[in-house]
């Protein structure tokens, strides 16, 4: 009997793991016609994903499967779509079934603990009460205020450029651009004073800069296979034994948001709080004014909780570190390699400064066209954020394709960025084709650095003026030069972001 019971019971139930764990979720796309690589049981594509790389393999399912195909990470379904008309529906027209992007990965609650998330992983309800209260301090009167907390950065990265170019040699760019952009981010978010370009540090500097450096692609892959089978069990997993285990990010974590925490009660102790101009100060000032203006209602929620703010902040400086630094150092090794269009831009600026001598960078770098043309480029041919996601809260059907609820669509924000059907010889580093004539009749959805719509990103105008002035400072008086150990072309990971894996060794040339 007992045998009989377990010849009977075991097959059951591995019947059953199998039907609900590979034979339902894996028909999902074929049943609706869309193509998807063939899947392996349990981790679906990702061991296909992790062998090719990541952006690897999303433009090679582009090109083998056309604009809408699918894959699965475990047998949670991810959808690949470049059709800009579809692309504009979801953004624009139907951003209410959109109105997130994928679900935050469990780990990454975990690391936050009491912390509510930022914006980038804010659901879309929680999101709709605070973004109105945080955009004002992304104003550009707002931003503006923050400029001589950046202008100093700048004169400290010409010096540093300037003693690079004494050396005569090569050196990694994209080591200084990341002290370069430590420094003001932390300066931007809570304030920080510290000279991390000149090689100073303090508590506030080191959690920063290990928080940074920890969160790993496979990690928070892993992190969604097992939450797509097993929905709850990590959750469970780490708040039993979360603890005992001792997460190098958790500490990193915990360590930024005490900072924070105090940073807040030192700032309400504070004679004259109103002299500190940074995200901090603004989000501890910030009132939602309802559209067309007036007092809030009182059923509202006009301001933001100390938790929410501090979250914010690191929020901020997640999202702003890696994607500047990238960005500038992209832009540098572009120039490198174009010295046609570095004496364009390098004449451009001093023309500039010829007609306005005692202009400041934040001027020269609004008003110096061409500078914006480059930066775009750079943006276009190495965007740092090379996807997008829409978490779908609600079947539909849009042009034809059924996308089913609860399905993450993913925008290939580089393939957009080199498809020939939008741009003339891709390849190419052409900053012209940002002029007025060049964006002529162009799709607004094929160049989305910053994504599109309503949760495109809040940071942008800051990342560009930073970006923009500090190459004005250097480029006035140095260019960047490829040397023997500049890497052609640049190796390339996809992590958070595209980063350049050995860095980016070019020599820093004295110009006059
Ligand atoms: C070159 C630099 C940067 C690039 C390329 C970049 C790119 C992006 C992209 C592609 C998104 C997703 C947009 C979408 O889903 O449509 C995003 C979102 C976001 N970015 Fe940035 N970003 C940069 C700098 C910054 C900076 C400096 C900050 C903060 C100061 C920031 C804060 C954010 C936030 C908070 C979101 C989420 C917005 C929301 O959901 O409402 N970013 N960014």
């Amino acid at each position: 009997m007992f045998l009989i019971l377990i010849l009977v019971f075991i097959p059951s139930v591995l019947l059953l793991i199998w039907y609900r764990h590979y034979y339902i979720p894996y028909k999902v796309f074929s049943r609706l016609g869309i193509a998807h690589p063939p899947v392996e049981p349990f981790t679906g594509n990702v061991n296909g994903i992790l062998r090719q790389g990541t952006l690897e393999s999303m433009e090679k399912g582009v090109r083998e499967n056309g604009n809408v195909y699918g894959f699965y990470i475990g047998i949670s379904r991810w959808l690949v779509i470049s059709n800009l008309e579809i692309l504009k529906e979801i953004f624009i027209k139907r951003f209410d079934q959109f109105p997130q992007r994928a679900v935050e990965p469990f780990l990454i609650v975990f690391f936050r603990g009491e912390i509510p998330p930022g914006l980038i992983f804010m659901e879309d309800k929680q999101w709709r009460v605070i973004k109105p209260i945080v955009s004002p301090s992304f104003s550009s009167r707002k931003l503006k205020m923050m400029t001589p907390l950046i202008e100093r950065s700048c004169t400290s990265l010409n010096e540093r450029m300037s003693q690079i170019s004494e050396t005569n040699k090569s050196y990694d760019v994209y080591d200084v651009f990341g002290q370069f952009t430590m420094e003001t981010v932390l300066g931007a978010a809570f304030g920080s004073q510290v000279n991390v370009l000149k090689g100073e540090g303090d508590s506030l500097t080191e959690a920063a800069a290990r928080v940074l450096a920890e969160v790993d692609i496979s990690v928070i892959l892993w992190n969604n296979i097992i939450s797509s089978h097993f929905s709850g069990l990590l959750e469970l997993f780490l708040s039993l034994f979360g603890d005992f285990l001792s997460i190098p990010a958790k500490k990193h974590f915990s360590e930024l948001i005490l900072i924070g925490y105090e940073l807040i009660k030192q700032r309400r102790a504070s004679e004259d709080p109103s002299q500190n101009k940074d995200f901090l100060q603004l989000l501890m000032d910030a009132r939602s004014t309802p559209e067309g203006g007036g007092a809030p209602s009182n059923n509202v929620k006009d301001s933001l909780s100390d938790k929410e703010i501090v979250g914010l902040c690191i929020d901020f400086m997640l999202a702003g570190y890696e994607t500047t630094k990238n960005t500038m150092s992209y832009i540098s090794y572009l120039l490198a390699n174009n010295d046609e269009k570095q004496e364009i831009l390098c004449t451009a600026i001093d023309e500039y400064y010829q007609e306005n001598e005692y202009a400041s960078l934040y001027d020269a770098s609004h008003d110096i066209q061409y500078l914006d043309w480059v930066v775009s480029e750079g943006l276009r041919m190495y965007p740092p954020v090379t996807r997008i996601s829409r978490y779908c809260s609600e079947t539909s059907v849009i042009n034809g394709v059924t996308i089913p609820k609860e399905t993450c669509v993913q925008v290939p924000v580089k393939y957009l960025h080199y498809s020939p059907e939008h741009w003339d010889q891709p390849d190419e580093f052409m900053p012209d084709r940002f002029s007025p004539e060049g964006k002529e009749g162009r799709h607004p959805l094929c160049y989305v650095p910053f994504g599109y719509g309503q949760r495109s990103c809040i940071g942008m105008r800051f990342a560009l003026m930073e970006i923009k002035m500090a190459l004005t400072a250097v480029l006035r008086d140095f260019k960047f030069e490829i040397s023997n150990d500049t890497q052609i072309p640049l190796k390339l990971k996809q992590g958070i972001t595209q980063y350049p894996v050995d860095g980016v060794h070019l020599k820093v040339v004295k110009r006059k």
